[in-house]
């Protein structure tokens, strides 16, 4: 390899094609979705073909990519439930939905769509390098017509070096209101034309953040945070669910650093890339004490915040540590990111006052 070329530039490759098929198979799934398609998992929360589709088509699109490596995955989703007789009907349609995506000439059987599935198992570690994955972000924004995200990271000792995210419902220009952005997701439906191809966006550590369309061959555009103090204009994100994230905390968070508006309430990681695109200034997501984050909720997002000149941590402000395994181990309170970084450090102070408000 040259000198001069940038690191991780096969990787990279390999991500982007990985999210934009995977992307491609969540958004011909999502305006068809039928009951037989989505079951709740033992924490209630949702899991669609299309997620266990989207986990085989990057596991698969990983392994091609490095043929000679071993693949390490930490990715949300098992193949336990659709081994069973119960779930051969499922599998049935998830083999077809992947051999559709992919195109291979020679088609996969279930069982190695399943062990596709199964490939994202690694407990991940402070060692050696790790790909993570959410096939979808967001499933219950995927099962409501709004946002969702494909999100798919790269962890090289403890930290995230790399970070593709795909937005299929996120329209590539602002506006970015409420109303816009869930009547643009909500219209996508197969029978309309959609605006735009949605957005992917990337980032490698110490090479900025990027995005383009989803469509595929286009040219991506770097992209940045926003860089001025934000005032009482500013755009404050946090979930689309009040479950995921105590709406009444992260108001009071944004009125103590100024921000007037309501908050834009949206699904997965979409978010970090707005944030990223400057189309906001500030994302928090506390969720209920005792809810343990997950690496694949926030890798990808944290390194395209980061690169793209914003700030991401925990509410104490301390780094987030992707090198613990498969949960963010440590973290305390939920997570702040914001940009520009005075905003950031702002709202860790105004949640340590709130705490002792509170306490
Ligand atoms: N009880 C919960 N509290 C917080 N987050 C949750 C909970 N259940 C699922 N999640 C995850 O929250 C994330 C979405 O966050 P947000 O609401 O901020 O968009 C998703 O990763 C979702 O998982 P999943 O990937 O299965 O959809
Ligand atoms: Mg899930
Ligand atoms: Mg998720
Ligand atoms: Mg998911």
């Amino acid at each position: 390899m040259p000198a001069t070329m940038p690191a991780l530039q096969e990787e990279l490759k390999a991500a982007r094609q990985a999210v934009t098929l995977a992307s491609r198979l969540c958004r011909s799934v999502q305006m068809t979705l039928g009951s037989a398609e989505h079951q709740d998992k033992p924490d209630d929360s949702p899991v669609t073909v299309a997620d266990y589709g989207a986990q085989a088509v990057v596991a698969w699109t990983l392994k091609e990519a490095f043929p000679g490596t071993p693949l390490s995955l930490i990715a949300e989703e098992d193949a336990d439930d659709l081994r069973l007789p119960s779930g051969a009907a499922m599998l049935d349609r998830i083999t077809a939905l992947v051999n559709e995506t992919l195109g291979l000439a020679r088609q996969l059987a279930p069982a190695q769509v399943a062990d596709l599935i199964d490939a994202g198992g690694s407990p991940g570690g402070r060692t050696g390098r790790h790909w993570v994955l959410d096939p979808i972000d967001g499933t219950r924004g995927f099962v409501g017509r709004r946002q969702y995200a494909v999100c798919l990271g790269l962890i090289e000792g403890e930290e995230v070096t790399l970070g593709v995210l795909g937005c299929p419902n996120l329209p590539q220009a602002a506006p970015v209101g409420q109303a816009s952005l869930d009547a643009e997701a909500a219209g996508r439906d197969a029978r309309l034309a959609p605006r735009d191809s949605g957005c992917l966006f990337h980032a490698v550590k110490g090479q900025g953040a990027w995005v383009c369309g989803l469509a595929g061959g286009e040219v991506p555009a770097r992209i940045s945070a926003q860089t001025d103090p934000e005032g009482s204009a500013a755009v404050y994100m946090t979930s689309w669910e009040s479950r995921h994230s105590n709406h009444d905390l992260t108001d009071r968070l944004a009125a103590a650093v100024g921000v007037s508006r309501p908050a834009l309430k949206l699904d997965s990681q979409a978010k970090y890339g707005l944030l990223a695109r400057g189309d906001a200034s500030i994302f928090l997501r506390m969720p209920a004490p005792g809810y343990k984050e997950k690496v694949w909720d926030h890798a990808a997002g944290a390194v395209l915040v980061t690169e793209a000149g914003g700030c991401i941590s925990d509410c104490h402000g301390r780094p987030l540590d992707f090198g613990a395994g498969r949960f963010l181990e440590g973290l305390q309170g939920g997570i702040i990111a914001a940009a520009p970084p005075t905003l950031h450090a702002a709202l860790v102070r105004a949640y340590t006052e709130a705490a002792a408000v509170d306490a």
